[in-house]
């Protein structure tokens, strides 16, 4: 599996073809509280998908179950499958480790390493993860820090501090540090939860922009972001999906009365 997914990532020969994940029958627990029931859904390769619902409907533990994140909780169990390229990233032999690397994800908190520069936090994962040294990491850091649209912001202070970045930066450098493991899928958790409004509009075109590489599933409580941003919205209520389809269908003629209720305002 791992070879297989390794072989995905060449994609600086050509366009990517994109991963699509399949969510089978995915199950989550902490201890012995439940948090997402039977969980069906796919998610097509080169788009971003949305996924809201009121606090506690479990968007969080679904995300953090893409990549693996949840089983590192103590007490934390998963059943079913998550199919990336064929392969279940549960199967056997497959290392937590590799799938994340293919899997990136970006917190709602901008979390940089804070006591490196701007140029470590990106050069940190592929030097460790990838072996990289010399020219080959400063072009991956570059590379990495223009497609999250920072790169001219931060050129000429690479050595600086990433704590002397804003907000909005700090996210955008955390971006960029999980583009620098060059994966394929990019999950994202609430990403702009923590960002003022100008800052919030740059992550979101960068959203838009990143999709043409990247496979994305964003994690929002603001339903006007899903509907700018994303091309399917899955909407989760009490730990199961309810409703997901094309965002402006799912808004505007939602097909359960659930999904009404939410996006109308009613609860939530
Ligand atoms: N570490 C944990 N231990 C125990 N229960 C948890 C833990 N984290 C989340 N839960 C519970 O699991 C359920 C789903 O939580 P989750 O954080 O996935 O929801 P969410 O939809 O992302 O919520 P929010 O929008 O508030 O972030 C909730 O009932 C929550 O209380």
């Amino acid at each position: 599996m791992d070879q297989a997914i390794v072989e995905q990532t060449s994609r600086s020969v050509s366009r990517p073809a994109g991963m699509a994940l399949s969510i089978e029958q995915l199950n989550a627990w902490y201890g012995r509280k439940q948090a997402l029931f039977d969980i069906n859904l796919t998610v097509p390769p080169l788009s971003v998908t949305a996924l809201i619902g009121p606090s506690g409907c479990g968007k969080s533990t679904l995300v953090r179950c893409l990549n693996r994140l949840h089983e590192t909780l103590p007490g934390a169990r998963v059943e079913g499958r998550v199919i990336a390229n064929g392969l279940d990233i549960y199967g056997r032999g497959i290392r937590p480790m590799n799938v994340r690397r293919h899997i990136g994800m970006v917190f709602q908190q901008p979390n940089p390493l804070p006591t490196r520069s701007i140029f470590e936090n990106v050069a940190i994962g592929p030097r460790l993860n990838l072996g990289l040294h010399g020219s080959r990491l400063k072009e991956l850091v570059e590379r990495s820090l223009q497609q999250a649209a920072l790169w001219e912001e931060v050129k000429d202070r690479l050595h600086s501090p990433a704590t002397s970045l804003s907000g909005g930066q700090q996210q955008r450098l955390c971006i960029a540090r999980a583009l620098a493991l060059e994966p394929e899928v990019l999950l994202m958790d609430e990403p702009c939860s923590a960002l003022d409004p100008i800052s919030t509009l740059q992550v979101e075109e960068l959203i838009t922009y990143l999709k043409r590489q990247y496979t994305i599933v964003v994690v929002t409580h603001n339903m006007q972001q899903a509907a700018r941003i994303a091309d399917r919205t899955a909407f989760f209520l009490h730990g199961h999906l309810i409703e997901e389809g094309e965002t402006q269908q799912l808004f505007t003629h939602p097909r359960k009365k659930e999904t009404e209720d939410y996006i109308s305002g009613r609860f939530g």
